[in-house]
């Protein structure tokens, strides 16, 4: 399944790409005035295959949640229960993710890829009709410690790869028009970190930043410990697979999986922050035409999340200091997406407007 999503993804459309730059060029605004909303739309037409390209809508965005061995090794002050409860929350609709969600009407889909200590409320008892679901998809509790040994086997990577597909498929069989990105795993930002120094060829210290907020002594530590897992396991950047099960996560590698899947199906995929774009430099390495499919929501403060954006050759969208995670930075962005693709849609020409051109 892994290897046909890959071969299923493709270039972007030329001959919509050509439409949509023609048409840029005849609305009724002077050429380039809308900034970074212009090259958006020409490339969602080409992902779309079509001038203009649909409304990105409606918009789901999948938490993928997954707990980390490695939170042994003291990388984050939080504890590992956090995730789990969490989860609670989004269920209940009661984190930031939730109140985004609800200001761009996006459905918010929470997937358990590996969380490692139990729900705390019984996800039936909390889920609406309309309100946060809960796929239930773990492929083990938590990664094991990657400064010991591989933070996962092959296979389970591979698994939460193909979780990721397999939501990116259902969500879009149901309609969804735009996939966001959502993370929640306490200590994800360390193996983010990893996948980013060994993708992207930067230094662990260039990659790391201070997750939730980590004093500097911790941070010294959180270096360190990427450091020691990259000279221990050498990840071959040219093996995506080994590279997350060496050093990755579950839900990096799922968030991996939505992005091939979105990428497959030509439906753009909104990504969040350093988690995102960790695994973002994961799916383009299975697959470079992934990256086609990749919309940067925003910059995460993470340093990393800018060496992967700079990588990745994206633009974020907007860049206002986030360092949440949950898919909050891509929610925030998705307006911006929306008015894009709308401009081709709505906006008058010189001509049918009766309006001068210079
Ligand atoms: C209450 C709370 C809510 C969160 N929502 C997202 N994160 C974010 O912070 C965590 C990563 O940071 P680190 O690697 O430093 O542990 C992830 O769970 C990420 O989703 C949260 C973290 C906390 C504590
Ligand atoms: O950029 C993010 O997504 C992020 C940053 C810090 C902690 N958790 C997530």
């Amino acid at each position: 399944m892994l290897e046909s999503t890959v071969a299923a993804i493709g270039p972007l459309d030329e001959a919509a790409m050509v439409a949509a730059r023609d048409l840029q060029g005849r609305l009724t605004k002077p050429a380039g005035s809308l900034g970074a909303l212009e090259p958006l739309s020409v490339r969602l037409a080409g992902l779309a295959g079509s001038c203009p390209p649909p409304l990105p809508e409606p918009a789901a965005v999948a938490i993928f949640a997954g707990d980390h061995g490695v939170h042994a090794q003291g990388v984050t002050p939080w504890p590992q229960e956090v995730t789990a409860q969490m989860i609670g929350n989004f269920l209940a609709g009661g984190a930031v993710v939730n109140a985004f969600a609800r200001q761009a009407a996006a459905s918010v889909t929470v997937v358990d890829v590996g969380v490692a200590t139990p729900l705390p409320m019984d996800p039936a008892a909390v889920a609406g009709p309309a309100g946060p679901r809960l796929v239930a998809a773990n492929v083990r509790p938590g990664t094991r410690d990657m400064t010991v040994g591989a933070a996962l086997t092959r296979d389970e990577a591979r698994a939460a790869v193909e979780t990721g597909i397999r939501v990116a498929g259902g969500l879009i069989d149901g309609g969804a028009g735009i996939l966001l990105t959502g993370d929640m795993g306490i200590g994800n930002t360390t193996p983010a970190a990893a996948l980013i120094a060994v993708f992207a060829a930067v230094d662990p210290a260039a990659a790391t930043g201070r997750g939730t907020g980590v004093d500097d002594e911790t941070y010294r530590r959180k270096v360190d410990v990427v450091r020691g897992a990259l000279d221990r396991h050498a990840p071959d950047p040219a093996d995506p697979l080994g590279v997350l099960a060496a050093v990755g996560g579950l839900e990096h590698a799922a968030l991996a999986g939505l992005i091939l899947g979105a990428a497959a199906r030509r439906v753009p995929v909104l990504l969040d922050g350093v988690i995102a774009v960790s695994a973002a430099l994961a799916a383009a390495a299975f697959a470079p035409d992934a990256v086609g499919a990749m919309v940067a929501g925003h910059r995460s403060a993470e340093p990393g999340a800018t060496a992967a954006l700079r990588h990745l050759g994206l633009d974020p969208l907007i860049d206002l200091g986030l360092r949440l995670g949950e898919g909050t930075g891509a929610l925030l962005a998705l307006p911006v997406v929306t008015g894009a693709v709308r401009v081709l849609h709505e906006v008058a020409t010189f001509d049918s407007a009766g309006v001068a051109e210079k």
